[in-house]
């Protein structure tokens, strides 16, 4: 299964089969909203809006692990993550599409963003923050929908909700980030610790506030950019179920724990296995 988490603007997919409302409840809290599932061109999908419908959460209020838990108890394999993005660079212009491959961490460290802990510690590899397989596949189809689209990128995550300031997004572009946003990198963490597939498709709105013959991003202008790119990004989505590999698995995103669990078995408490069952417990047996 196929799971889709839409941001800024993206809050439902047309089109969808056998619709149903999920409704779930994880270990680590509520999800950001039902779960809709259905078959799109004959694949089965999970949509979430993550920061809920009519946008009632923060960045640093999202529960991306019952998020990213409730994706893995639906059995979900791989996660679409779309996103609006401002841009950091020139050649990224408003309204192009990004398939980021790097992220640079500058949240603030409120957010929850391991499921480990609690009795048992492991240390996935992040070197390479996304799948790289399927950030092939959406690639292809951003360019068969049309997209102008730019292969790889680094993606700064800030904390927010307030943007940038100028002096910071001269330094975001002078680190070589590409494009900036709030809530992928820790997703991505996240998906990997739960041994999913995770790729983006970033939506650029704007050019942040470093761009001397560009207005300072707004949401207003967001928005309206965004309107246009939502209708881009489902297109993107629907071709890339006509992928015929979309299933087959190359990576080794779904072993990534297979050499990260430190803790002796032993010593695990009987509450944290139960908790973490659907992650672990292939490697507590
Ligand atoms: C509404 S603009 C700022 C907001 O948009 C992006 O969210 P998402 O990644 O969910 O599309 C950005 O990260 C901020 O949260
Ligand atoms: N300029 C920006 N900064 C952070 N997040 C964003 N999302 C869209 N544009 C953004």
């Amino acid at each position: 299964m196929i799971g889709v988490i839409g941001g800024s603007g993206l809050y439902e997919m047309e089109g969808l089969e056998q619709v149903e409302e999920v409704v779930l409840e994880t270990p680590f809290g509520s999800p950001s909203d039902a779960y809709i599932t259905g078959v799109l061109n004959g694949v089965k999908m999970a949509f979430l809006p993550r920061h809920g419908r009519g946008h009632r959460l923060l960045p640093s209020e999202v529960n991306y692990r019952a998020n990213i838990y409730g994706m893995k108890q639906l059995g979900v394999q791989r996660i679409i993550s779309v996103s609006a993005v401002g841009s950091l660079k020139e050649e990224v212009v408003p309204g192009h599409i990004v398939i980021p491959d790097q992220f640079i961490d500058r949240t603030k460290g409120v957010r929850d963003a391991t499921f480990f802990g609690n009795g048992i510690v492991a240390h996935v590899g992040f070197a390479d923050p996304v799948c790289s397989c399927l950030s092939d596949k959406l690639f292809r189809a951003a360019q068969t929908a049309g997209a102008v689209t730019h292969k790889g990128g680094t993606y700064i995550c800030m904390e927010g909700p307030a943007f940038s300031t100028r002096a910071e997004s001269y330094l975001y572009r002078s680190m070589g980030g590409d494009i900036i946003g709030m809530t992928n990198l820790t997703e991505a963490k996240l998906a990997r610790e739960a041994e999913l597939c995770y790729g983006v498709i970033a939506l650029s709105t704007d050019y942040d506030c470093w761009h001397e013959t560009h207005d300072d991003v707004t949401v207003e202008a967001i928005l309206e950019i965004m309107h246009k790119n939502v209708v881009m990004s489902k297109a993107i989505i629907r071709q890339l179920m006509h992928d015929s590999t979309l299933l087959e698995q190359s990576c080794c995103c779904g072993s990534a724990l297979a050499s990260a669990i430190i803790t002796d078995r032993s010593v695990i408490p009987a509450a944290t296995v139960a908790k973490l069952g659907p992650i672990v417990s292939k490697y507590l047996n």
